[in-house]
């Protein structure tokens, strides 16, 4: 099998600051890989490059053997932890503009059986994340778990092959994001994703993920903390992982976790 994506030798620095450094790794479709790591040492830069929003400074990422492209694609759909949406409109015309929007671009109208096309997607996406009852309400109206449903919506719209996941339940309380973890892993084996999830929390790493990744710096110059930058210091597939270094990775990732949490 050929591999689905190919990061190869990718550096990120932005003027003196290097962020990610010499970055080399292979994922395969359906893999399902994790992100973790100490606030600020680039995960979610990588996950942009993944995106195309942001260009790496060396090296490049390859999606089926050819460059990533620079711009955010319908192929792949980004979920943040902060979601914006429009306040002013419904979560079914919600959907249904940003179908707009990847249809026509800036304008975003649909007309006639354009639209209607656009509110039955929007409408069976919406089925599927468990929002179906909620179809006519504004934004303020939804709790923290049904605006991460709607941003989840959005993300799959564009059937995308890549879901990217940038600390999505963070700000969730534990039961709503034991409802999301299984809402996601249904989604993913239905729409056969490959995932990328930055998270804080290594249990929901090790819980979610078929490959966790730890972001570390290999050297530090204390004198010149912006020298180097972080590179996957581990990568594990998870169910491989005897207790202590879960306990050597929590270590880890714990100090800056609860400045960040
Ligand atoms: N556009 C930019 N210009 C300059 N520096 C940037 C830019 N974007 C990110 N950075 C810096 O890159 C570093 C990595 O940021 P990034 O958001 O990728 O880290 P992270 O690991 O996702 O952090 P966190 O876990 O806190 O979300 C930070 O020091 C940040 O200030």
């Amino acid at each position: 099998m050929n591999p689905m994506i190919e990061v190869k030798n990718v550096w990120k620095q932005y003027g003196d600051n290097v962020i990610l450094e010499n970055l080399s790794t292979t994922v395969y479709e359906g893999e399902f890989i994790t992100l973790v790591g100490t606030s600020g040492c680039g995960k979610s830069t990588f996950l942009n490059m993944l995106l195309g929003t942001v260009n790496p400074s060396k090296g490049e990422i390859l999606l089926d053997g050819k460059p990533i492209s620079d711009e955010p694609g319908p192929d792949r759909g980004i979920v943040f932890q902060q979601y914006s949406v429009f306040p002013h409109m419904t979560v079914l015309e919600n959907v249904m503009a940003t179908k707009g929007f990847q249809a026509k671009g800036i304008t975003g109208y649909l007309f006639g059986k354009k639209k209607q096309q656009a509110k039955q997607e929007a409408t069976s996406i919406l089925e599927k994340v468990g929002l179906d009852h909620a179809l006519n309400k504004y934004p303020h109206e939804l709790s923290g778990g049904m605006k991460q449903r709607l941003a989840i919506a959005q993300a799959l719209l564009g059937k995308p092959r890549i879901l990217l996941l940038d600390e999505p339940f963070g700000a969730l309380d534990p039961g709503i994001r034991a409802d999301m973890h299984e809402l996601v892993l249904g989604l993913c084996k239905e729409h056969k994703l490959t995932v990328f999830m930055v998270t804080h929390d290594l249990k929901e790493g090790f819980y979610l993920g078929t490959r966790l990744w730890v972001f570390d710096k290999l050297r530090v110059d204390h004198q010149a903390p912006n020298r180097y930058g972080a590179s996957i210091t581990y990568d594990i597939p998870v169910g491989q992982t005897d207790p202590a270094l879960y306990e050597t990775i929590d270590d880890e990732i714990r100090p800056i976790t609860a400045n960040a949490s």
